[in-house]
């Protein structure tokens, strides 16, 4: 579980809250307040994920993508910041466990080849980290070439 503050900014358009990214792990879990600032990102554009009183975001993360052999998506978010208030959020990251071996379900490839390789979840976690300090999609060392 992590919280993350993020203070008003003088210039929204200089500093960004958190940059593009997709989480690496199964599912996440997050509290909004009152406050916008989460965008997705959907055809090439980012939409504001509307702050809705009571309720969690579920973010789709890589692992559940690979899972389900890509019948659900991992999708690109982000945080911008405003120059008002302070927003405040509370994640809840669901992960595998390290040493777990990920393959897409068997159940779920059926007729279909597997779209993604198996891999142990601690090495995929490491190149995750690379990849996306490089802005390179951390799913694409994983697909298989069609
Ligand atoms: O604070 C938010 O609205 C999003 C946080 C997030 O995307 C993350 O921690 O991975
Ligand atoms: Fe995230």
């Amino acid at each position: 579980m992590a919280t993350n503050f993020y203070p008003p900014c003088p210039d929204p358009s200089l500093t960004s809250g958190l940059p593009k990214h997709s989480d690496v792990n199964l599912i996440t879990l997050l509290l909004q307040e009152q406050v916008r600032g989460l965008q997705v990102l959907k055809d090439e554009q980012w939409f504001a994920v509307e702050p809705v009183p009571n309720a969690f975001v579920v973010n789709v993360g890589h692992m559940l993508q690979i899972i389900s052999n890509g019948k659900l998506s991992s999708a690109d978010h982000r945080v911008v910041t405003n120059n008002k208030v302070s927003r405040t959020t509370v994640t809840s990251f669901i992960h595998p466990s390290s040493t777990c071996h990920i393959e897409p379900a068997k159940a779920l490839v059926m007729d279909f080849n597997p779209l993604f390789k198996a891999f142990i979840y601690k090495d995929f976690v490491s190149t995750y980290i690379t990849d996306t300090q490089e802005r390179v999609s951390p799913l694409e060392r994983y697909k298989f070439q069609i």
